[in-house]
């Protein structure tokens, strides 16, 4: 038998993504438009505020009226209007008077300031409303300027940006009922082996659940994509050429877990020799995830995941997850990553370079990756909580707790419920 040659993971990544697939684009109300990649960059088509609005309940005056105006000697304005927010005074003011006005209404002809209704009182005199002002008021004091916001033509987000709430608050401003984004790549699952059980299924002697079906559910999901396809097949090479067959007819993203390595029962590199595909690697040099392998058929990618699931799940988020996110047309397509602490001792030497899954959380500040559970390929509690993946380099002979890793970020960490809000001036102290 014919022995693997591993590639290196960037190696093996460069393959994949040298095969790119264009996603269609498609409206969607704006409702349903979050966390959809937008497809056209969103610019402002007008200025905001396009017009100039108060930011305080308070009076609009002509701040030249107020040159005078000190504490001992107050001006009185005559207050010949007030309006509220969506409201306007179309006839201006003159010098000497004033329009009582409230936070977001339209500034008045004539208004060049706002005075705080806090720093005012009311009186009346002869029947007339006037508002006293015991201090000067600069020209364009509290007024919120035009495009001070936003200026109409700049790009505010450009595409292949994740739509998030602020993204939304940003359509709706500019009355986008509809947002054009990307459509979601279809994503076809195959599980291989006749050791697998449907979920609904009870217990056989030597079987189990097929659960990396609906781990990969969730992971194309989270991607941005949509499972559209799913089948459980035995290990059986008609079976399973015929359900990889159909895959690659109806969706744009094909994988399959498990019948990639060199058993007696797996088929799937046979099955990329039937179907004429171009194989692209069979081996990688990381742990988990090995044996995984990808070929391209018609410009599309298979994706040949492992069977274990620790390495299924790894499979797919350094190789499909990035693969997905192109197609998509987003601009960040790879797992974040940073740096931080190792949480504990890990002894075991990294021939290949080796992905542990990993919790994150601050201590004192600081950034610690903790592995989670059992560090081995055919583990699945390890998925449950882990957030992000450990990278120990291949050649490495194990690391000592406290030593900086770097680790990939697969989802938020840890919120913190509480800041400290006693300490008031965190500016650096000036050098004397
Ligand atoms: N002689 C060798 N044997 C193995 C090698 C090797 O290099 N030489 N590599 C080992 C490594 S590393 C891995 S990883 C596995 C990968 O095997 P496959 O990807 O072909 O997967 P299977 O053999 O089909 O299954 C492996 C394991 O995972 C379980 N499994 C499979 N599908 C599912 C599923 N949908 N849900 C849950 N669990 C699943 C399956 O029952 C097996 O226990 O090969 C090693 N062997
Ligand atoms: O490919 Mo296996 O997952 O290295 O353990």
């Amino acid at each position: 038998m014919l022995m693997r040659k591993p590639i290196k993971v960037a190696e093996a990544i460069r393959k994949v993504m040298a095969h790119p697939l264009t996603g269609e684009k498609e409206l969607v109300p704006i409702q349903t438009s979050f966390n959809r990649v937008l497809s056209e960059d969103l610019a402002a088509t007008h200025d905001v505020p396009w017009f100039k609005r108060s930011p305080y309940d308070g009076y609009a005056i002509f701040s030249g009226s107020t040159l005078e105006a000190g504490a001992d000697h107050p001006v009185l304005l005559e207050v010949v209007a007030t309006i509220g927010a969506g409201f306007t005074w179309d006839e201006g003011i003159k010098p000497n008077q004033a329009v009582k006005i409230m936070t977001g209404a339209a500034i008045p002809d004539g208004a060049d300031a706002v005075i705080m209704v806090e720093l005012t009182k009311e009186v009346v005199q002869n029947g007339k409303t006037f508002v006293q002002i015991k201090r000067k008021v600069r020209p364009g004091e509290n007024i919120v300027g035009i495009g001070e916001d936003m200026k109409k033509g700049e790009v505010l987000v450009p595409k292949g940006t994740i739509v998030n709430p602020g993204v939304m608050a940003t359509l709706a401003t500019f009355g986008m009922t509809e947002v054009p984004v990307t459509k979601k790549p279809k994503a076809a699952v195959i599980a291989t082996g006749s050791e697998l059980l449907e979920v609904g299924e009870p217990l056989e002697k030597g079987k189990i659940r097929n659960s990396n079906a609906y781990m990969l559910w969730g992971q194309i999901i989270r991607a941005g994509g949509e499972p559209v396809f799913y089948r459980l097949v035995k290990d059986d090479f008609e079976e399973t050429y015929e359900a990889v067959r159909q895959a690659v007819k109806e969706a744009d993203i094909v994988m399959t877990t498990g019948g990639v390595s060199v058993g007696d029962f797996d088929y799937i590199p046979k099955v990329y020799e039937k179907l004429g595909a171009t194989l692209l690697f069979n081996k990688v040099a990381m742990r988990p995830g090995s044996v995984t392998s990808a070929a391209e058929l018609d410009g599309k990618i298979l994706f040949g995941l492992s069977g274990n699931p620790s390495a299924c799940y790894v499979g797919f988020e350094l190789f499909v997850r990035p693969y997905l996110k192109t197609m998509l047309g987003e601009r960040n397509v790879y797992l974040k990553k940073t740096q931080a602490l190792l949480g504990e001792d890990f002894p075991k030497p990294n021939p290949f370079t080796r992905f542990v899954r990993a919790k994150l959380s601050y201590q004192e500040g600081l950034l610690h990756a903790l592995p989670v559970r059992r560090d081995k390929s055919n583990i699945v509690s390890s998925l449950i909580e882990a957030d992000a993946l450990i990278v120990l380099p291949g050649g490495s002979r194990g690391f000592t707790k406290g030593t900086m890793v770097d680790v990939l970020m697969l989802e938020d960490g840890e919120g913190a419920p509480l800041w400290d809000e006693n300490i008031t001036d965190r500016r650096p102290q000036r050098q004397r």
